[in-house]
């Protein structure tokens, strides 16, 4: 994990305080319980038509990390499973590697295709904080050696992939198994379908697709008397900032804090003459909560931009040493003034947290006001984290003593310390 302090001060339209970009995606997590569970499901470790798919050793080399996951006895913590699923090369792992790993949209050109369960820990702060499992193209799913009723008990959103520059008829058939069987096993599911490569379509051609995967998707499901079962679409793309935003979306439903984020982002705005607010995870450009008004693709943009140019001259310029290790610090900001008389404000709010806000340059002449409020936003939002750190503590305590009861056989009196 890095930390950078930025010192210097750019006398343009950019300028840059004191900042503290930290960043880092734990890769992998698990317990040694859900690694017996998953490869227990299938003798041998999980191994199909010549698909392996996570080897217990494998997963054990790629688990490393000392967050439990949401199935796990001793895990309190409740860390929703996101699954990556659709046809073969539909471009699910360049979703993953260029939204949590940074990799630039062409090197996805040579990403050899995935012929295993791929399951990454993201884990970026308090909120952002759940696993992403990445499944093969090829994958029979529904071998009756494969446990997936395991795997979608613990699934909070399952992302399906369309290629829209394919042909999507199979796609949908299989999404239509997908859905039925995991809304079956977990009617909790959000089921997300992410109309992919869309950057080869006119915007026409795009809202056209779009309704006729909508319409078919949503016909099968009425065929089966399923209409209960609810999929959200968006039209996506690596080479923009489309998949991001969709993230942005999927994972907010993940958060449970949401409502409560969302109000206290009206609250800020409405008494600090700003005009929009986004709560960031800065690692993954994430928004995770934004205040009530409408977002549109070009503001979202911008935040994801200003991220961009805040790390970038943070890492040249940061200092290094004794000082990089403090990841946090309250002066932690920067200003950038358009050119149409608009300010955008970014300032830390966790060490993984930034507040990006949109302002008119006359309403940023309160700067005095508008950092007072910030302080009490952080407050509060300090407050819900806090809030969140002790129910999770509170889980973890009632699941090892039910963990530990059921450990001890019948009659057996309690270890003597
Ligand atoms: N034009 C375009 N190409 C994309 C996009 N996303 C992925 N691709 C390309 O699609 C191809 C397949 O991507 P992968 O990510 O390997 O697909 P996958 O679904 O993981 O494939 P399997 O591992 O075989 O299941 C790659 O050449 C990517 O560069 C996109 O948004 N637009």
């Amino acid at each position: 994990m890095n930390a950078f302090r930025f010192r210097h001060t750019i006398h343009s339209s950019v300028c840059l305080c004191p900042l503290h970009p930290v960043f880092g995606v734990n890769i992998g997590s698990s317990s040694d319980q859900q690694l017996d569970r998953l490869t227990e499901s299938v003798p041998g470790g999980l191994v199909q038509s010549g698909v392996a798919i996570l080897s217990r050793a494998e997963m054990e080399t790629t688990t490393k990390t000392n967050i439990l996951g949401l199935s796990d006895p001793f895990g309190g913590e409740v860390k929703p499973r996101i699954l990556l699923m659709g046809l073969r090369r539909s471009g699910k792992s360049s979703i993953q590697k260029v939204v949590f790993h940074k990799m630039s949209p062409n090197e996805t050109l040579f990403l050899e295709s995935t012929n295993k369960i791929c399951r990454e820990d993201v884990s970026n702060s308090s909120f952002v904080s759940f696993q992403i499992w990445d499944f093969p193209g090829q994958i029979d799913f529904f071998d009756p050696t494969f446990d997936y009723e395991m795997i979608f008990r613990g699934t909070g959103a399952l992302i399906f992939v369309i290629d829209s520059q394919d042909d999507y008829v199979e796609a949908l058939s299989r999404l239509h198994l997908t859905v039925t069987r995991a809304y079956k096993v977990n009617p909790n599911i959000n089921f997300e379908v992410f109309i992919h490569k869309v950057d080869g379509l006119s915007d026409d051609h795009k809202i056209e697709k779009q309704r006729d995967i909508h319409k078919r998707a949503n016909d099968d499901l009425a065929d089966a008397a399923l209409e209960r079962i609810h999929l959200s679409f968006y039209l996506t793309s690596i080479y923009d900032h489309s998949i991001f935003e969709a993230f942005s979306k999927v994972v907010q439903k993940l958060i449970p804090q949401l409502p409560t984020l969302e109000n206290l982002l009206n609250i800020f705005i409405s008494n600090s003459g700003i005009e929009k607010a986004f709560l960031f995870d800065v690692v993954s450009k994430i928004y995770i909560a934004t205040d009530s008004s409408p977002v549109d693709m070009q503001t979202y943009e911008l935040c994801c931009d200003m991220i961009d140019v805040v790390i970038d001259i943070s890492c040249i310029y940061g200092l290094t040493g004794e000082e990089a290790g403090i990841p946090y610090d309250k002066e932690s900001m920067a200003i950038i003034r358009l050119n149409n008389t608009t300010v955008m404000y970014l300032k830390e709010v966790t060490k993984f947290l930034a507040l990006v806000c949109f302002l008119r340059e006359e309403s940023f002449e309160r700067k005095g006001l508008i950092d007072y409020n910030f302080h009490c936003f952080r407050k509060a939002i300090q407050e819900v984290f806090d809030v969140r750190v002790k129910v999770q503590k509170s889980r973890k305590l009632l699941s090892q003593r039910r963990w530990s009861k059921q450990a001890m056989p019948n009659g057996t009196p309690a270890p003597q310390h």
